[in-house]
């Protein structure tokens, strides 16, 4: 009995020790496993480039702020010029260095130069059919291409001239009147109605300030697209379920009203076309657009429709008010702030032109201190700080890390214009920076990128340089500036307002001084 006892221990002694032989095993196995997975991982997340910590499900979106690309250089100077967040569900990689950009914009363009899906272009755009929010395809190709050669060429620059001199005659009379009455003058809000007033009679045919457009309708509607195309969408970073968000947030029902009045509009715009019922130039924006969908002209997959011309006139209305009455606002307040540069730059114009009522086209390419100053201005205030999103389509290398496709990227020009590596003193407003220098804002020079760069660049550089350089010669020209009473030259803030374009946060009001009653007093 004992002995098979002792047999039965044995065998199950053994059993016992065979199965501890399987578990052990399966242990190991598990481990080597665990341990190559964790290996493959980590090599990965080397790669990846460096991340502040985040957070479950939203990631870094704590970290944004109101003006991201102040709160993403801040990030960058501790994570470096490459740098990788998750914004809510959306890998985002942000460049912020002129050599990290050039790697983006220039060696690896081709890769990164379509556009995300984002809820309030796409309503805007009528589905993508516009320049700047369409993916890569060939219908972007051949649109841009159109518009590059039909409605932002040198040409039709110089076509729309009679319209800026109006419109700038209007601005002078009207501060002229202030300056008789030594009353303030609220330099963003006349700037923005400069820019407004050039773009409906170019685009449109129709005056700002005409009965036909009645302009405060006019204001709201494109106050409100500017609004929702700036303000945080919660689909834009949560594509399954961050509607409700916007729903809740009433922002969905805002963004589809603004969709509807800027519908009305364009069809408004259409009717009065077609009754001949406009002024301005021979051939407005909508004339030659209209004159195409006749045509029957294709672009890339098929003829040009309605809401193709919609899609292309909400571009010209976005890209083109805003960023120009910005920049010159930006100018002046700067200049303000630095009276040196303000005495130097008035004296080359009122040098350069002697006395004229106007100052022409031609006029301004003599004004070399001017451009100087546009450019700094530029480099500290870039209307689009952050550019306009792009989308990784196939995956390359940017310092040795890797990007991957569907990956987000911002690239954070106002902090390359603020990279002590680059520029010498950067917080300085310094004109003077750009004397021998070949630095331009054309998309070749990485430092310096008010407009973009490669395949995705502006294509109205000339356009929207010329608004600016034409309204703040004549600005400068035709007036001496002074600050409100009460106020000195360290009480001018440079606060930025958060948005699409970034503009100045509190309006800049100055009191205008005649400059010609000088010269005949
Ligand atoms: C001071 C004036 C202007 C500035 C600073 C400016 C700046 C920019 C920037 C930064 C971009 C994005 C580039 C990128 O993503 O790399 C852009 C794109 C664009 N801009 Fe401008 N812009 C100005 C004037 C204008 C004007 C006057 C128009 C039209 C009337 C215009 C139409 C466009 C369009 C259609 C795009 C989209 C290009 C694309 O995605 O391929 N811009 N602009």
């Amino acid at each position: 009995m004992s002995l098979k006892l002792r047999v039965e221990d044995s065998s199950s002694a053994i059993k016992l020790d065979m199965d501890n032989i399987w578990l052990l095993s399966l242990v190991f196995l598990v481990c080597i496993l665990l341990a190559t997975f964790n290996h493959k991982n980590r090599r990965q997340r080397q790669r990846r480039p460096p991340s502040p910590h985040g957070y479950p499900i939203i990631g870094n979106l704590h970290q944004i702020g109101d003006l991201p690309h102040q709160s993403l250089w801040r990030l960058s100077q501790k994570y470096g010029p490459v740098m990788f967040l998750k914004l809510g569900r959306i890998p985002t990689v942000v460049i912020s260095s002129s050599e990290t950009a050039k790697q983006a914009l220039k060696t690896h363009d081709l890769h990164c130069c379509s556009r995300p899906s984002l809820v309030g272009p796409r309503k805007l755009s009528y589905d993508y059919l516009d320049i700047a929010f369409s993916p890569v395809d060939d219908y972007w190709k051949e649109l841009k291409r159109m518009c590059v050669q039909e409605l932002f060429s040198v040409k039709r620059v110089h076509s729309i001239q009679p319209i800026r001199d109006v419109e700038v005659k209007k601005l002078i009379d009207s501060v002229k009147e202030s300056a008789s009455r030594r009353a303030e003058v609220n330099l963003s809000e006349k700037f923005l109605s400069l820019t407004v007033g050039v773009t409906c009679k170019a685009a449109f045919g129709v005056s700002f300030d005409s009965t036909v457009l009645n302009n405060d309708r006019f204001d709201k509607l494109i106050r409100e697209s500017f609004l929702f195309l700036g303000s945080f969408s919660a689909s834009d970073f949560f594509p399954h379920g961050g509607w409700i968000i916007d729903w809740l947030t009433g922002l969905q029902r805002r963004r589809e009203r603004s969709v509807r009045d800027l519908d009305a509009f364009y069809e408004q715009m259409f009717d009065l076309h077609k009754q001949g019922n406009r002024e301005g130039v021979d051939e407005d924006f909508v004339d030659l657009l209209l004159r195409m969908e006749n045509e029957e002209t294709v672009l890339g997959y098929g003829k040009l429709t309605r809401n193709h011309i919609k899609a292309i006139l909400m571009n010209v209305l976005i890209g083109g008010i805003g960023t120009s009455a910005i920049t010159m606002t930006w100018a002046m307040t700067e200049l303000m702030r630095n009276p040196r540069a303000m005495k130097k730059v008035q004296s080359e114009i009122r040098n350069q032109i002697g006395n004229k009522s106007m100052i022409s086209l031609d006029d301004i390419d003599q004004l070399l201190y001017l451009k100087m100053v546009i450019k700094e201005t530029w480099r500290l205030h870039p209307p689009a700080p952050l550019l306009v999103p792009r989308e990784v389509t196939s995956e390359f290398e940017i310092n040795g890390y890797k990007i991957q496709p569907k990956t987000r990227l911002y690239v954070n020009v106002w902090a390359i214009g603020r990279d002590p590596v680059t520029w010498k003193d950067p917080e300085m407003f310094l004109p003077e920076r750009f004397i021998d220098s070949n630095i331009d804002v054309i998309g070749q020079n990485f430092e310096l990128l008010p407009f973009g760069g490669g395949r995705r660049i502006c294509p109205a550089i000339y356009m929207g340089t010329t608004m600016v350089e034409f309204g703040l010669a004549n600005m400068l020209y035709h007036f001496d500036w002074k600050l409100p009473e009460g106020m000195v030259v360290e009480d001018i803030d440079t606060e930025e307002s958060p948005g699409l374009n970034v503009s100045k946060k509190n309006e800049l009001l100055l009191v205008p001084v005649k400059y010609l009653d000088h010269c005949s007093s």
